[in-house]
C-alpha cells in the first residue's frame, strides 16, 4: 500500500515531538530519506572538507542513490514509526513519573538529607549534551539551596559518564564554527564554575568508567567513591583538544606533574585502584556490594550538622577559588581555540564518521 502526502506529513510533525535524541546515526538517515523523499535524488554539490556536518548530510543523502521518491517516503515514516513506538515503550524506564523536577537528561531526588543527581542517558553512556550541563547546573543551584546536608553525582547504567557528547560539535549554529566554539567555553566555564562554587560537600559515586570531563571535575568534589570496574581517562590529546575542569591545575597538584602529564597529554587510562593511589578517587569498593557500601557511608555523613560541614568546606577550599576561578579561564581560552583546529576537527569527524554507518 502506498504511503499518502498526509501519512508523511504526520511522521514529520511526530518526529519534532520525540523528547529522546535518536542519536547522529538516525538522524542523518531521516535527513537522507527526507531529502531523497521531497527533492529525489542528491543533485547538490559535494561541500567541502572541513564543513564536516554538511558533508555528512550530503554523504547520507547521496547514498540514497536512485532510489524511488515513493520508497523513500515509506521508509521515512517506517522510521519514525519505529522511533516513536520505542520511545513510548522506554519513556518510563528513562524518565520515571516521579522524577522530581521534569528533568530531561538527568533525574534529581532528595532523600535521607542526600541530594542525589543521576546522569540519565544509559544508551549514549552518560554522555554530556547540552541540555545536559545545562540541567546539572540547574540541579546543583537547586542542591546548594535545598534542605538537604550533602550532594551526590552518579551515574545510570554501566557508565559514570563518557564525557562532552561528541555530537555537540556536530550542530553547527547559524554562526558557524566560530561562534560554536564562543557558546561552547562559555558553557564549559559556567559549567565548572558551578563545582569550584558548590557550597556543600559534594559526593561522585563513580558507578562505572569515567571519560573526559567527568574525570576531570573530579578533582572539584569532596570525596569520590568508585567501584572497582570503574577506568578513569581523558582522551584530550587523542581528540586534538586539551584538558579542563581545572585538571591542569588540580591533578598535578593531588598526583604530582608526572603522573597527570600521563593522564592529560598521554591519554593513560586508569584503574580504579590507580585512581585511588594517586589520590583522585577517596577509596574503591567491590562492584558487588559498591552500592550498599557507599549508601551507608552517604547515610552517616547526611546525619551530621549541616551548617558545620558547610562552614569546614569553604575553610577547606576557599583558600584556592580564586585560583580556581582563573585556571577554568584560561583552559576554557585554549579549549575555544583547539576546537577551531585541524587537529580537533577531524579527530569529532572521524568518531560522527564511525558513528554513522551511512
Ligand atoms: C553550543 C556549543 C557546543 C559545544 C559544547 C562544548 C562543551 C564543552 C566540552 C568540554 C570538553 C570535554 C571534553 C571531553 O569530555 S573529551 C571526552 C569525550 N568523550 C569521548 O571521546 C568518548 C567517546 N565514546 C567512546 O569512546 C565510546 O563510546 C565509549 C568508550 C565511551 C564506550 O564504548 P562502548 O563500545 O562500550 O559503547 P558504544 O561506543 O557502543 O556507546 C553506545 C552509544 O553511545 C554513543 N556515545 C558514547 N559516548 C559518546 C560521546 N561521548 N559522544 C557521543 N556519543 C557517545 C556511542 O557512539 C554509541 O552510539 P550509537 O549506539 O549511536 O553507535
Amino acid at each position: 500500500m502506498q504511503v499518502s502526502q498526509q501519512d508523511f506529513e504526520k511522521a514529520k510533525d511526530q518526529l519534532k515531538l520525540l523528547k529522546v535524541d535518536p542519536g547522529n546515526e538516525v538522524k542523518l538517515k531521516l535527513y537522507a530519506l527526507f531529502k531523497q523523499a521531497t527533492q529525489g535524488p542528491c543533485n547538490t554539490p559535494k561541500p567541502g572538507m572541513l564543513d564536516f556536518v554538511n558533508k555528512a548530510k550530503w554523504d547520507a543523502w547521496n547514498s540514497l542513490g536512485s532510489l524511488p521518491q515513493e520508497s523513500a517516503r515509506q521508509q521515512y515514516v517506517d522510521l519514525v514509526s519505529s522511533l516513536v513506538s520505542s520511545e513510548s515503550s522506554s519513556h518510563v524506564k528513562e524518565n520515571p513519573p516521579d522524577s522530581k523536577s521534569g528533568y530531561e537528561t538527568i533525574e534529581v531526588f532528595t532523600e535521607d538529607n542526600i541530594t542525589k543527581i543521576v546522569l540519565n542517558r544509559p544508551k549514549m553512556k552518560n554522555a554530556i549534551s547540552v541540555k545536559m550541563y545545562e540541567e546539572i547546573m540547574e540541579a546543583l543551584e537547586e542542591a546548594a539551596k535545598d534542605d538537604s546536608v550533602i550532594t551526590v553525582l552518579t551515574g545510570s547504567g554501566d557508565y559514570y559518564c563518557s564525557g562532552n557528547d561528541l555530537n555537540n560539535f556536530a550542530n553547527v549554529s547559524a554562526g558557524g564554527i566560530k561562534e560554536m566554539a564562543d557558546n561552547g567555553a562559555k558553557l564549559l566555564k559556567n559549567f565548572v564554575k558551578h563545582f569550584i562554587d558548590f557550597p556543600k560537600p559534594l559526593i561522585a559515586v563513580v558507578n562505572g568508567p569515567a571519560v573526559g570531563i567527568s574525570v576531570t571535575v573530579l578533582g572539584l568534589f569532596d570525596v569520590v567513591y568508585s567501584t572497582d570496574r570503574a577506568t578513569f581517562h581523558t582522551p584530550f590529546s587523542n581528540l586534538g583538544q586539551s584538558p579542563e575542569g581545572c585538571s591542569s591545575y588540580v591533578f598535578p597538584k593531588i598526583m604530582g606533574l608526572a603522573k597527570a602529564t600521563e593522564m592529560l597529554l598521554f591519554n593513560k587510562k586508569l584503574t580504579a585502584a590507580e585512581a585511588c593511589s594517586v589520590g583522585l578517587v577517596t577509596e574503591v569498593f567491590p562492584d558487588k556490594t559498591f552500592q550498599k557500601e557507599v549508601r551507608a557511608r552517604l547515610k552517616a555523613y547526611a546525619s551530621l550538622p549541616r551548617n558545620s560541614l558547610a562552614i569546614s568546606k569553604q575553610l577547606l577550599r576557599s583558600i584556592e577559588k580564586e585560583k580556581l576561578h582563573e585556571v577554568n579561564s584560561q583552559e576554557c581560552a585554549c579549549l575555544k581555540e583547539r576546537w577551531l583546529s585541524d587537529e580537533c576537527m577531524n579527530a569529532v569527524m572521524s568518531f560522527l564518521k564511525k558513528k554513522s554507518k551511512l
